[in-house]
């Protein structure tokens, strides 16, 4: 059964709300650009990270997290919230570091949600010199680039290395308001239902 505390309250107006997922290796900027979104859009967009999320955890504990068994429950946890915000009606900015083989699991989770995926790129030594430079995080995390963007099907592309986060941000804006008719997200589901291997088509 479902249940809705908010709407004892009073009235809420049903709906499915948008997901925006930007999708890049550690540091390509993704957290960056979903604050100037969220600077640029006159309607109200939620914002959760992951790295959010996992403070909801001590740092002893990650450090122990030698299997990455909490890891990847907080990962699982993460993307459920994501479905369950935009299914409640809120529109929805993520982040997304999905390799190949997370790919599927994506495209199932958020079935029936509007998703504009927003592939962010950045050069490896860009990234490198972000990398050192960080101080919010113990350990730098590997370049992912290549793995990252390997299905090569998405909704907008940036390169935050040239476009800076306010343009990057109109761009997301302006898609947004014109959304594709057939999205990234539909068209990857389309390729696994034909049988075909994305990673080749
Ligand atoms: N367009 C940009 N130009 C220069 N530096 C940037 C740009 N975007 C982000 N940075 C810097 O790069 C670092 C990482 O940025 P950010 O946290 O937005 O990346 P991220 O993709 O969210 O990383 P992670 O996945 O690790 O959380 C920060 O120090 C940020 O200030």
């Amino acid at each position: 059964m479902d249940f809705h505390l908010g709407s004892l309250l009073g009235p809420v107006p049903e709906r499915v709300g948008r997901l925006v997922l930007l999708n890049g290796t550690p540091s390509s900027g993704k957290t960056t650009v979903a604050k100037a979104l969220q600077e640029e859009l006159a309607e109200p967009f939620f914002h959760c990270s992951l790295d959010e999320l996992r403070g909801g955890y001590q740092g002893r504990h990650w450090l122990q997290d030698h299997g990455g068994v909490l890891f990847r429950r907080v990962l699982d946890g993460y993307l459920h919230l994501l479905r369950s915000l935009t299914l409640l009606g809120h529109d929805v900015i993520s982040e997304a570091v999905i390799t190949p083989q997370m790919l599927d699991h994506y495209l199932a989770l958020f079935e029936g949600i509007p998703v504009l995926f927003v592939g962010i790129r950045c050069p490896l030594e860009e990234v490198e010199r972000r990398e050192r430079g960080r101080t919010d995080r113990m350990t730098s995390a590997p370049p992912l680039d290549e793995p990252v963007h390997a299905h090569g099907c998405y909704d907008l592309e940036v390169d935050t290395s040239v476009q800076g986060p306010a343009e990057v941000a109109e761009l997301i804006s302006a898609a947004l308001a014109n959304p594709p008719v057939v999205s990234a997200f539909e068209q990857l589901r389309g390729r696994g239902r034909s049988g075909g291997d994305w990673r080749t088509n």
